[in-house]
């Protein structure tokens, strides 16, 4: 009866969670932990309700909770669920106590067999999609599914060995409290490790938008600012150079005002998109300002850099970008390059410095074109 007040209280505890942030398969979790706090004192409380209704609803509640779990694991991951393998267990309980009712040897084998069998396959489940759910909750709850399989799988083995022949046995009133100890160990597991996961991936979720644009996809201001002062103060340790490219749309604000906001947000992807795709995997590419860039280059000396910031230029220029309806414009992109060269110890805000003075003077000289910085 105790385990059955602490398991409700987890339960409680869980669901009232749901109510204050989105569920995620948190509130079937919940269910799953409050229906197994019922299945409790079906079965144990036998003396004051039917016999036959304790064995069959016990047992199938029993089995229901961890369809319950399954189902909110599959929510959490945005899956569909396998109705099979959630509520199949339950009707195939219900049947196998009806068969058996007076046979309980049978019963706590056949009742250890399916629900070890589905805390196995919840396991297994969740060992599968291990790389949408890395963290410690999922571990948590990998270690609690794995314990009720455990205790499970040792009802059906101590009754099949013939260790535990009846039931006033001190066997059987060992392997009931180990049971019972197992059990609420397991859910309070499972609970706290399936809210770890719901926590670790908002967490991880909230990274992402503090570290990216949300239009184009590529580093925020903020990121690119912190991966440049990471590289640069690489380049200084090492004494190796670094370069710097500014980019900036041409007449951006002409686009928005002929074509409407949505088009320029459109321009502005495909030209974040031109500039990442002839990037070696070690440059960095940030979106710095509303149509400005960023790009880092570690090991690139200036002339280096120079060629590079032309062939982008030619690039963005040369390319098409399609805006829907039929409407296709060319756009254009000034850029100012920035280098330190080997040995130099310049101070990282002079590069950015330089590279936004050289922007500028590629504006005033007529714009589609590229300017090198003087450190
Ligand atoms: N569509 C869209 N427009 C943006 C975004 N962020 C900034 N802008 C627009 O970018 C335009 C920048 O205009 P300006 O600074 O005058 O620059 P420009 O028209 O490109 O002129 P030059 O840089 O001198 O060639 C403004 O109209 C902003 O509203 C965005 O996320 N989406």
């Amino acid at each position: 009866m105790m385990v059955s007040v602490a398991i409700l209280t987890m339960s409680g505890a869980t669901l009232w969670l749901t109510r204050a942030q989105s569920s995620e398969g948190l509130n079937l979790w919940g269910g799953g932990l409050l229906v197994y706090a019922l299945a409790l004192p079906v079965l144990t409380l036998r003396p004051m309700i039917p016999v036959n209704f304790s064995i069959i609803v016990g047992n199938s509640l029993f089995s229901l909770s961890i369809g319950l779990m399954l189902w909110g694991y599959y929510r959490f991951l945005e899956r569909r669920p396998n109705l099979w393998l959630t509520l199949g267990p339950v009707f195939l309980t219900a049947i196998c106590m009806w068969l058996f009712l007076d046979r309980l040897g049978m019963r706590v084998m056949l009742n250890g067999l399916i629900a070890g069998t589905q805390t196995l396959v919840l396991a297994a489940i969740m060992y599968r999609h291990r790389q949408l759910t890395p963290g410690h909750g999922y571990q948590l709850l990998l270690c609690g599914c794995l314990m009720s399989t455990l205790i499970c799988y040792a009802r059906f083995l101590a009754v099949f060995s013939g260790a535990v022949s009846s039931p006033t046995s001190d066997g059987a009133q060992l392997l009931q409290t180990v049971s019972f100890i197992g059990a609420l160990s397991a859910a309070m597991l499972d609970a706290v490790g399936f809210i770890g996961m719901i926590k670790e991936r908002a967490d991880a979720r909230n990274r992402t938008l503090a570290m990216f644009d949300e239009l184009t996809g590529i580093a925020n201001r903020r990121a690119i600012r912190d991966e440049f002062a990471r590289r640069s103060s690489e380049a200084r340790r090492h004494r190796r150079s670094l370069s710097v490219l500014m980019i900036d749309i041409d007449h951006f604000k002409e686009v928005n005002d002929t074509y409407g906001h949505p088009a320029g947000d459109r321009v502005l992807k495909t030209v974040a998109h031109l500039i990442g795709s002839r990037l070696r995997a070690q440059d960095a590419l940030g979106r710095y300002g509303g149509e400005e860039f960023l790009v880092v280059l570690p090991n690139t000396p200036q002339e280096a850099g120079a060629l590079l910031a032309e062939d982008l230029c030619q690039c963005i220029a040369a390319t098409p970008i399609d805006l829907g309806d039929g409407i296709s414009i060319h756009i254009s992109a000034s850029i100012g390059v920035a280098g330190v060269p080997l040995n130099d110890t310049k101070h990282s805000e002079d590069i950015i410095r330089a590279s936004d003075d050289a922007l500028y003077r590629a504006k005033k000289l007529g714009r589609n074109r590229v300017e090198e910085g003087i450190l």
